[in-house]
C-alpha cells in the first residue's frame, strides 16, 4: 500500500456520551496540531457570515444531499432543526489525502457504516469505568437536562453492549484516569499497529 490514504488510516473513537472522547481528543489536537484533522461535514443549512464552502462545511441543497444519501456517500447523517448534516466517505478520504490522520468521533451506527467502507479505519472504544461513574460525569458536566441525561444513559447501555461484540474495536481504553487513558490513546495511535 503506497497511497497517502493507506498510510494515514482514519481513527474512529466511539463510546457512550460522557466517557471523555472530546476531552481526550482536545488534548490530542493540542499536542499534535499538524498530524490530525476532522473531516468537513456536509449540510443543507445556509452558510453564516464568514463561513467558507469546503472549509467550514460543504454546503449542499436538499436535493444534492438526498441524492448523496441515495448514492450511499454518507457514513452518517441526521436532521437537526430542519437542516440535514452528515459526514461523507469522501470527506474522510480528503483528510488523508491532505497528509493528516482523520479523527472520527461517531456513534455505533457510524462505526458499522465505516466498517462497510474501504477506508481502512482503526477503531478505539472509549469505555467508562462504570455506568455509575458515567452518570456522575454527565451530571457534573452540566450541559444536559434530566431528560437528555436519561436518554444518553439509555443509549450508553446499547453502546456498551456493542463494545462487547467480537471485532467491535481494535483497542478498548477505559477512561478511569484521564492521564492514563490519554497515554494509552497516544500509544495505540502512534504504535506499531498503525500499518
Ligand atoms: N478520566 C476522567 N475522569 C473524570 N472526569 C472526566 C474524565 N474524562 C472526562 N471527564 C469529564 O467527563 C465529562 C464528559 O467528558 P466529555 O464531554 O469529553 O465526553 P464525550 O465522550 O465527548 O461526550 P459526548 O459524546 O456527549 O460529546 C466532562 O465533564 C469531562 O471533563
Amino acid at each position: 500500500m503506497s497511497s497517502a490514504s493507506s498510510t494515514k488510516r482514519p481513527i474512529v473513537l466511539f463510546g457512550p456520551s460522557g466517557t471523555g472522547k472530546s476531552t481526550l481528543l482536545k488534548r490530542l489536537f493540542a499536542e499534535h496540531p499538524a498530524e490530525f484533522g476532522f473531516s468537513v461535514s456536509n449540510t443543507t443549512r445556509k452558510p453564516r457570515a464568514g463561513e467558507v464552502d469546503g472549509k467550514d462545511y460543504h454546503f449542499l441543497t436538499r436535493e444534492q444531499f438526498i441524492e448523496a444519501i441515495q448514492n450511499k456517500e454518507f457514513i452518517e447523517h441526521a436532521e437537526f432543526s430542519g437542516n440535514m448534516y452528515g459526514t461523507t466517505i469522501r470527506a474522510v478520504r480528503d483528510v488523508a489525502d491532505a497528509g493528516k490522520t482523520c479523527i472520527l468521533d461517531i456513534d455505533v451506527q457510524g462505526v458499522k457504516s465505516v466498517k462497510n467502507t474501504d477506508l481502512g479505519a482503526r477503531f478505539i472504544f472509549i469505555a467508562p469505568p462504570s455506568e455509575k461513574e458515567l452518570e456522575h460525569r454527565l451530571r457534573k458536566r452540566g450541559t444536559d437536562d434530566e431528560a437528555s441525561i436519561l436518554k444518553r444513559l439509555q443509549t450508553a447501555k446499547a453502546e456498551l453492549e456493542y463494545g462487547k461484540q467480537p471485532g467491535a474495536y481494535d483497542v478498548k481504553i477505559v477512561n478511569d484516569d484521564v492521564d492514563r487513558a490519554y497515554k494509552a490513546l497516544v500509544s495505540f495511535i502512534f504504535g506499531e499497529s498503525q500499518d
